[in-house]
């Protein structure tokens, strides 16, 4: 850390998101150490492969060639997506810190600026994911409607080309990808957190280095923000007691409220099956400022009442 000089490597995916949110947190990085900051880009096998997430074992495919560098010490830290983390802690790495989080929300990118309520009956709406099926099935059925949800695969620009080519009405995506990459004029909805809920820590950022390097993540630490890590760790408790995988149709979302002052951490979460005939969503509340063990205890809790509402029975099924 001493060595002005010395270039530290951060290790990044290809894909324009990965390049775009590793050189925002590269920029600050520089600033807060004085030393220079290299990319070095490493393939992931989720990057390769063609085949459905679910199929390949869900989101921790893009995770663990990273983490396999950084234990290999051919980088010195990495940034994630906190939605593609797999819930259980690695092994000889630390979470160094989890930035302020982006907009959490998912999106409708849409033909013609359609909103979600102006779809027609029988629409197109791409996306493979559990999650958003259950909630935009579940939404459509209040409207008295029904949409088709086609799988779809692919980085940002593939998935927002499906719409502008016409083979689809319409796709959703986070918001917090498309504002990083700077192509947020596509969206035409922002999707109520009330109607569809986001992955648990979507639109986060996680920074993982080395437990070996102290001197770093004690350098890193400055980029944390305890009460996005308060929420994510709700988040991500809450889907580790539903004992749900990374491609489950589970949805989370925490967030800070209060009266004068930010007291409060309200944490809700959705499991559904993939229809949408079928939900079981709920709510809990904690305290702000959170301890590690407080934020566990929150999503455990709530896990806890969504499974005595039958959350389990409800996962099981998997209609992909
Ligand atoms: N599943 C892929 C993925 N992982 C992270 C993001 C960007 C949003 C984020 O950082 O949470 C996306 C794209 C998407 O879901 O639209």
């Amino acid at each position: 850390m001493n060595d002005k000089h010395v270039p530290l490597r951060l290790g990044t995916r290809r894909s324009k998101l990965a390049m775009a949110q590793s050189g925002q947190v590269a920029d600050r990085v520089r600033e807060l150490t004085g030393r220079p900051v290299e990319l070095v880009e490493i393939t992931t096998y989720g990057d390769t492969s063609r085949e459905a997430l679910a199929q390949i074992g869900g989101t921790g495919v893009f995770v663990s060639a990273l983490r396999d560098a950084l234990l290999a010490g051919a980088v010195d830290f990495a940034v994630h997506s906190l939605k593609d983390l797999p819930t259980a802690d690695p092994e000889g790495l630390v979470l160094a810190a989890i930035p302020r989080r982006e907009d959490p929300r998912d999106v409708l990118v849409a033909r013609d600026g359609l909103t979600f309520e102006q779809l027609p009956d029988g629409a197109r709406v791409g996306t493979g994911s559990p999650r958003r099926m259950c909630q935009l099935n579940a939404w459509a059925r209040q409207l008295g409607r029904r949409i088709e949800t086609v799988p779809i695969r692919g980085n940002i620009d593939t998935r927002v080309g499906y719409v502008t080519s016409g083979k689809l009405d319409a796709v959703v995506l986070a918001a917090a990808g498309l504002n990083r990459i700077a192509r947020s004029e596509v969206i035409t909805q922002h999707l109520d957190t009330d109607l569809v809920l986001p992955a648990p820590g979507q639109g986060a950022l996680a920074i993982e280095c080395s437990d070996q390097n102290t001197a770093l993540a004690e350098a890193l630490a400055a980029l944390d923000d305890p009460v996005t890590r308060a929420a994510v760790t709700a988040e991500r408790s809450l889907l580790a007691a539903l004992e749900a995988g990374c491609s489950a149709p589970v949805g989370a979302l925490a967030d800070a409220g209060g009266h004068e002052q930010v007291t409060e951490l309200r944490l809700r979460g959705v499991v559904g099956t993939t229809d949408g005939a079928e939900l079981v969503q709920m709510s809990a509340t904690g305290s702000l400022p959170a301890s590690r063990e407080e934020a566990v205890a929150l999503g455990r809790g709530l896990a806890a009442e969504m499974l005595a509402k039958g959350a389990a029975g409800l996962m099981g099924e998997r209609a992909l």
